[in-house]
């Protein structure tokens, strides 16, 4: 820490930024995280003071070729669910036919999800003073924790709620983070923005804290733009003192393929985002003056200019970026900072559910690589702090679930839960089925017809959640070991992961799109989200380009692969022809709207 202080004191001084990483942070001090792991008394806990025996810990920590235990991995906690209820759930999607709903159906109220009288907030850390002892505070906090989980189980029957957050710690690293920070970032994924949106949060900052919140509509690129419009004007409409901002890292990729997740990994180029710029614009808004944020505008620029230069930002020619590490005794006794902009700084917090990209948003600010990228929810790294430049400090907080009324399906497929991990996915699979062209789009045979039925002009049987499993598994070859029957448990998590990344892509609607269609169809800020997601110019450009790279090795760290026990590496890499269209359903006619996004990936890509 010592270290790390001149470190800060220089950069002040000189702009001299460097990455730096805490010497002795393997856990092995005090008060590192690992030190928390100790307390516990369990290798592989990350500490919940209020675990009880019907708390599920998702993330198993996973250990890397050596054996050794990694620290950085924060683990999500979730209510266990009963035994019978699984069951239930998957003798449902055994059986119960799949019809196609509405669009209206997609259509979702953030007052449905978030309704206001059933006590959804977020636990809020207790008064404290500096003559209580650090015991007495963590018992207190303890103990207004649990006040908090009765009342809300006392307004909300069980099974209501959606998975959402136990682990106390990551809590107390939300305080932090809200109190640190002069303004917030909150991240969502475009795709079902009001899933992972508590207004009670909101309100918080805004209301009680007076802080700004600037909404980062992230993954822009999996969106039709006329959609991303409507979501823009929705969450603006609901909550007026949002700065929102289209966000994506993945600017300029055509709709991804199974081959091109993999580019997309291997070329991950944080100055090709779109939307750093606009951040900037709202922090000049907010802070009108008060902070000088010019270092910051000249950052972005300079990323730019090499970004054209280069092509390829190299180590050597980028900026490092100073990251400290914050250990957990930091969550303990502070002071919440009353003063904004303490010393001319900037100190934006990234908050937002997991897997929503947050760490990329931050990589895509820092300009470099300094936070790991995983599809798997729950991995980014404990409490961290980045210096941008000298006027901007940037915060992260651990992917965190908020309580909500949304269904369990809908939340697996907005991917808060580790796949791999999942009791029973088929329910899920189901609920996207239900809500996606899926037959058209993923050419699956019925496990009931015979190979001569196939081309035979039969009436196409009904489908189950459970049929389509099995006719993926065949399709993609996924056996069980034992008896080489069809793998229907992977085949549902590789759905499930298909959906997640954006390739069996879901949207979420705001209430009205379907009435309005047109007119957002038609919005003047078409061509300023299309040139934010690089579809302005036609995709010809990175075809070719992706031809070129046909054959080259990833260069993802091993560690990286290793970690992800989520991704179904062999799986998905199999099929390196076959890709998956946006889903078009039977009312997306663009009319009037001259670029076709639908068209982007055509359905016989699967082919
Ligand atoms: N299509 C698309 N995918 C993205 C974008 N940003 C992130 N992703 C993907 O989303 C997944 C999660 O991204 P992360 O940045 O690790 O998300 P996170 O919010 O930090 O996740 P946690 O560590 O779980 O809290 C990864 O597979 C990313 O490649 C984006 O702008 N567009």
């Amino acid at each position: 820490r010592h270290a790390l202080k001149v470190f800060s004191t220089k950069l002040k001084e000189n702009f001299l930024v460097l990455v730096c990483d805490l010497p002795g942070d393997t856990g092995s001090g005090p008060s590192s995280r690992n030190a928390s792991v100790e307390r516990g008394g369990e290798r592989q806990s990350d500490t919940s003071d209020s675990e009880t025996t019907d708390i599920r810990r998702i993330n198993q920590q996973p250990f890397n070729r050596e054996g050794r235990y990694d620290p950085n991995r924060f683990r999500l906690h979730f209510e266990k669910e009963g035994k019978e209820e699984v069951e239930k759930r998957k003798k449902l999607a055994r059986e119960k036919v799949l019809q196609q709903v509405s669009d209206k159906e997609l259509e979702v109220d953030i007052n449905d999800i978030y309704p206001s009288e059933k006590g959804l907030g977020f636990p809020r850390r207790p008064s404290w003073n500096y003559e209580m002892t650090r015991e007495s505070l963590l018992r207190k906090e303890e103990k207004s924790y649990r006040d908090y989980l009765d009342d809300l189980h006392s307004r909300n029957p069980p099974g209501s709620l959606s998975h959402f957050e136990h682990n106390l710690e990551t809590w107390r690293q939300l305080w932090r983070v809200l109190e640190m920070s002069d303004v917030i970032l909150l991240i969502v994924d475009i795709r079902h923005p009001v899933l992972q949106f508590p207004p009670d949060l909101y309100h918080y900052i805004t209301g009680e804290l007076q802080k700004h919140v600037v909404l980062v509509l992230n993954k822009a690129d999996l969106c039709p733009p006329p959609l991303v419009i409507a979501w823009k004007h929705y969450m603006a409409s609901q909550f007026p003192h949002l700065e929102i901002v289209c966000f994506t890292s993945h600017r300029g990729q055509p709709y991804s393929t199974v081959l091109q997740k993999k580019r997309m990994r291997r070329k991950a180029d944080w100055s090709q985002a779109g939307g750093p710029l606009d951040i900037l614009k709202s922090c000049q808004e907010i802070t009108s003056g008060r902070v000088d944020l010019s270092s910051w505008e000249q950052k972005i620029q300079r990323d730019a200019v090499s970004e054209r230069l280069d092509g390829e930002r190299t180590d050597e020619g980028a900026e490092s970026v100073l990251v400290e590490h914050q250990s957990d005794s930091a969550l303990e006794m502070s002071s919440p900072s009353q003063e904004l902009y303490k010393d001319g700084v900037l100190t934006l917090g990234c908050i937002g559910f997991p897997n929503v990209g947050k760490s990329s948003v931050i990589n895509s600010l820092v300009g470099r690589k300094v936070v790991s990228v995983s599809r798997t929810p729950g991995h980014t790294k404990y409490f961290q702090t980045y210096y941008l430049t000298p006027t901007v400090k940037l915060c992260d907080c651990p992917g965190l679930v908020f309580p909500s009324r949304v269904n369990k399906q809908l939340q697996i497929l907005a991917g808060i839960y580790p796949v791999s991990q999942l009791q029973e996915p088929y329910s899920s699979v189901g609920y996207l089925c239900e809500r996606t062209p899926f037959l058209s789009i993923l050419k699956l045979k019925h496990p009931s017809l015979q190979e001569n039925e196939r081309n035979q002009e039969s009436e196409e049987p009904s489908w189950t959640a459970w049929d389509v499993c099995e006719a993926w598994a065949e399709r993609r070859g996924y056996k069980t070991a034992k008896a080489a029957r069809n793998d229907v448990y992977r085949a549902a998590n590789s759905l499930l992961r298909l959906a997640i990344d954006g390739r069996l892509c879901l949207c979420l609607r705001p209430p009205g799109y379907s009435c309005l269609r047109e007119h957002w169809e038609n919005h003047p800020d078409l061509p300023e989200i299309m040139a934010l997601q690089g579809r302005a110019t036609e995709e010809e450009g990175t075809a070719e380009r992706d031809d070129e790279e046909d054959g080259e090795s990833s260069t993802e760290p091993e560690e990286e692969r290793d970690r992800d026990a989520d991704d179904d590496e062999d799986g998905d890499g199999d099929d390196e022809d076959e890709g998956f269209g946006h889903p078009r359903r039977s009312d997306d006619k663009p009319s009037g709207f001259t670029v076709n996004m639908y068209n982007v990936l055509r359905e016989n890509e699967c082919e």
